[in-house]
């Protein structure tokens, strides 16, 4: 068995060798430009158009992180880029549902507590003590209850939130209130006071965080991105914020990546940003997650992380 490597910045070798070690049988290779030897499986982040297109004997590629984004708009301009009927798959979890929950977690607390209040009144030398918040007003909505939005939905949950999601299906997961579909779109956001957003990036879901969403939460909402930049209207958060609707934001991601400096949100005293880490992929446990998929493809059983091109995710 063949598998080709292609990854900007990780580091390769590391790749390499730990491929080996989980597949003993396979011959694992870093693809060069102009390397057209065959390859049964390719592990793949933002992929040159010609490492797999011509490559109909693949039987299967991994993208090397959960949101399949780049690679599905690469596909639209390159359509020839992935062969038909050659599946693609994506990183389910591999470590990164918890630490979703530790960044999800730690900031509700951090909003439920008031934290950002005493940071503002210590800037004033203020010793005052507040008015607690009480969790029944401290309704947590996840926006997409995927892999990630459904583990973090219950982390939340045993912290006694009340927690609901939206996601394109009904979802059980215990101590949480499924929303699914347009239609309850706005049941959902009525009442939600911590708007947390793990959607996937697909035409459905671009620009859903705006001015018309952000009114219908709770009032003094909060605002938590840690799926796609272009999920949300930059300019409607700040008119949100300016009209007090929204009290805070923490955004892990931005339409444009790094955050350009002249940012009106870098300055912005109820923002708090962190550089597109909030789950980034651990190698180990990724690479035993694709070698068991790949073991799954050989013995012709259905493995799940197969991106459903039809829905973009
Ligand atoms: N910030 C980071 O470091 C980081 C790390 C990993 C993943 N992500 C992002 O998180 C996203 C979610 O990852 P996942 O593994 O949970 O994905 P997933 O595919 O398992 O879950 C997606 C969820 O979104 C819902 N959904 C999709 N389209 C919808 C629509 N039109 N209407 C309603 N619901 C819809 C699905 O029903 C599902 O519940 C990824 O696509 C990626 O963009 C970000
Ligand atoms: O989707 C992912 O895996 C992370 O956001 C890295 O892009």
């Amino acid at each position: 068995m063949d598998i080709i490597f292609h990854h900007p910045t990780f580091n390769t070798q590391l790749w390499l060798e730990g491929m080996q070690q989980q597949l003993p049988g396979a011959t694992v290779r870093q693809w060069h430009p102009g390397d057209n030897q065959p390859a049964d499986y390719a592990l793949v982040w933002h992929p040159p158009v010609e490492m797999l297109s011509g490559r109909e004997t693949l039987k299967g590629v991994f993208a090397l992180g959960a949101g399949v984004d780049s690679i599905l708009s690469k596909l639209q301009a390159h359509p020839d880029m992935l062969p038909a009927g050659v599946p693609l798959f994506r990183l389910e979890d591999t470590g990164m549902a918890l630490q979703m929950q530790e960044y999800a977690v730690s900031q509700v607390l951090h909003w439920f507590r008031r934290f950002d209040d005493y940071q503002a009144l210590k800037q004033q030398s203020k010793w005052q003590p507040l008015d607690d918040y009480r969790r029944e007003d401290f309704t947590i909505g996840l926006l997409g209850a995927g892999v990630l939005g459904g583990k973090v939905a219950e982390s939340l949950a045993a912290w006694g939130f009340p927690v609901r999601c939206w996601s394109r299906s009904k979802k059980e997961y215990p101590g949480v209130t499924s929303f699914a579909g347009t239609e309850q779109l706005g049941d959902f956001l009525k009442g939600t006071r911590v708007l947390i957003n793990l959607l996937p990036n697909t035409p459905q879901t671009v620009g859903i965080i705006n001015s018309q969403l952000l009114n219908q939460l709770a009032d003094e909402a909060f605002v938590m991105n840690l799926a796609r930049g272009v999920h949300l209207v930059e300019s409607d958060l700040l008119a949100a914020l300016e009209s007090g609707k929204v009290k805070g934001a923490m955004l892990d991601v931005f339409a444009k990546e790094p955050l350009p400096m002249e940012s009106p949100l870098w300055k912005h005293p109820r923002i708090a940003i962190t550089p597109h880490l909030a789950a980034v992929t651990r190698p180990q446990e990724a690479m035993e997650y694709i070698a068991k998929t790949i073991r799954q493809i050989e013995n012709g059983e259905s493995p799940s992380g197969q991106v459903s091109l039809h829905h973009g995710y």
